[in-house]
């Protein structure tokens, strides 16, 4: 059997709908269950309905052999597993944003707030700025408004929670999509089962595109 942990939350539809595609139902899943275990018709895979920040570390483990998660996870893990596909859904920016007003000095001590500390740490120490890292759970936003940061570090889509605060992007650092990732050891260990895996999801993004 293969395990396969999947994100909650934004991407949970598209990574269900992707996997119906390519032939893998599950008995029973619908969002709202509160169940987090789910079997394929066959019984071939089960799923583990997580956090989607938690994905890379029940992959890194072994207690799922393949992850269904956003790159910005997979970046702020630093975790070793092969990322394998890029299955196009779940599309943002990783960026640096703050207020127009208030352009990004890159001679000084800088502040940042952000949901993703490992990756604002290692954008900013390529570009050998000193910085202060405030880790945030959520409306990050905000921090720049009430001074609490100069600048943040987090996902972009539309703009438009940017745009209502009033910031705007100085920096783009990377695109963020939905990723196929795969533990080492299973992937030497369950090749019989997972190559007929992968290459049906390929399959579909073939088709898609
Ligand atoms: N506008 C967006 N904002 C946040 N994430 C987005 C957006 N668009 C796509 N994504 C992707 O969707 C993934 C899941 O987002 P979601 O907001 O459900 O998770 P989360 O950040 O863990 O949420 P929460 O902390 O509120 O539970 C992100 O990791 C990212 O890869
Ligand atoms: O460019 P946009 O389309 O406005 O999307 C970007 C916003 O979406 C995410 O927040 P989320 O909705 O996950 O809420 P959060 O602030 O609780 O993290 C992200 O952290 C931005 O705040």
């Amino acid at each position: 059997m293969l395990t396969i942990a999947l994100a909650k939350g934004r991407t949970a539809k598209d990574s269900i709908a992707l996997l119906e595609q390519a032939g893998i139902r599950f008995n029973n899943f619908h969002e709202e269950s509160r169940k987090l275990i789910f079997y394929d018709q066959t019984k071939q895979v089960k799923m583990l309905f997580v956090k989607a920040v938690d994905v890379p570390t029940y992959v890194e483990q072994g207690a799922a052999d393949l992850g269904i998660v956003g790159k910005d996870n997979i970046l702020e893990s630093n975790g070793h597993f092969y990322e394998l596909l890029d299955l196009k859904f779940g599309q943002c920016k990783m960026v640096v944003a703050g207020l127009k007003e208030k352009p990004l000095r890159t001679t000084s001590h800088l502040t940042i707030a952000s949901k993703y500390p490992v990756i604002a740490e290692k954008y900013f120490l390529e570009k050998d700025i000193q910085i202060e890292t405030i880790k945030l759970n959520g409306s990050v936003e905000l921090a720049p408004l009430i001074g609490l940061s100069d600048v943040i570090v987090d996902i972009v889509e539309t703009g438009r929670t940017l745009r209502e605060n009033g910031l705007v992007i100085f920096d783009e650092i990377e695109a963020i999509s939905t990723r196929l990732i795969v533990n080492k050891a299973s992937f030497a260990l369950k090749h019989d089962l997972m190559t007929p895996f992968i290459n049906q999801i390929k399959t579909v993004l073939e088709v898609k595109q």
